[in-house]
């Protein structure tokens, strides 16, 4: 689904502040596979991120997405295969416009613009079936303007709205790290529900550690630019917080006391 080829990014390259984001990496993500991404700071996970969306583009190196060579495309023509939410409540969805017309621009991803940004009675059902779903009452609310929902509902109806066109593939980007535990958790639950109902391919950036090993089939580590750890479902299932730090250490070939602060 996903095929990352060689892929390196610097950052004010010729500089003194010459950064190496990504060095070279190289990454097969298949259909249906849900990867959870762990790292320490500045690890690179977030420039990853934007190279798979096409909020960055490569320096060396491919990605393709479905077979389809995507390396130069901007955000904007990826749209229709990649969904994101990010940590920021705020980053995906328009404060000013009411739920209605934050789903209809969703929902018009990807199809004629002439058809499809009016909400139409016909599409004002369909949303609220959506809305449903999310349990959060949202659709008896749809002429209510997004910027008076609470950060876990804003979150919430930003899943729905990333998903709402099955996006060939899913990007989490710390997408419950700015909620309380309990707003969190139910995040957690309604991401495992939408992934699951429509078998989505999904990458899942986070620190928690608890959050990337129950959740996903595949857990990679990122350090300094590179994966350094790629740990499959059967062995991710029978690890602890603390078999992970054990393998980050051992992968990085130093221990570090300052591992369990950074990844959790
Ligand atoms: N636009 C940019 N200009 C310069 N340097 C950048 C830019 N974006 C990222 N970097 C640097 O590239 C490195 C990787 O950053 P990135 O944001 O991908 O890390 P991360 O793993 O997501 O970190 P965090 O967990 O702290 O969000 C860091 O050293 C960062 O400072």
């Amino acid at each position: 689904m996903l095929r990352i080829s060689g892929v390196r990014k610097v950052f004010n390259e010729g500089t003194v502040n010459e950064k190496v984001a990504l060095r070279e990496i190289n990454l097969h993500v298949a259909p249906g596979d849900f990867v959870t991404v762990i790292g320490s700071n500045g690890a690179g996970k977030s420039t990853l991120m934007n190279i798979i969306s096409g909020g960055l583009i490569p320096d060396k190196g491919t990605v393709t997405i479905d077979g389809k060579d995507v390396t130069r495309l901007g955000e904007h023509q990826r749209a229709t295969f990649v969904g994101r939410v990010f940590q920021d409540p705020m980053a995906g969805t328009a404060p000013n416009m009411t739920i209605e017309e934050n789903l209809a621009i969703a929902y018009g991803r990807g199809r004629r613009r002439t058809l499809s940004f009016g909400v139409t009675n016909r599409k004002r059902e369909l949303f609220r079936e959506h809305l449903k779903q999310l349990d959060q009452g949202l659709e008896n609310r749809l002429k209510t303007k997004v910027g008076f929902l609470s950060g876990g509902q804003r979150q919430a109806l930003s899943l729905l709205m990333a998903t709402f066109t099955e996006p060939k593939i899913l990007l989490l980007d710390e997408h419950t790290a700015a909620l309380d535990p309990k707003r969190a958790q139910l995040i957690v639950e309604l991401t495992r529900k939408i992934v699951e109902q429509h078998q989505l391919t999904t990458i899942m950036v986070t620190h928690n550690m608890e959050q990337a090993l129950n959740m996903g089939n595949r857990l990679l580590m990122m350090h300094e630019g590179s994966i350094i750890l790629d740990i499959p479902e059967e062995k991710k299932r029978k690890m602890k917080p603390q078999d992970l730090l054990q393998a980050f250490e051992a992968a990085r070939g130093e221990s570090f006391s300052e591992d369990r602060y950074l990844l959790s």
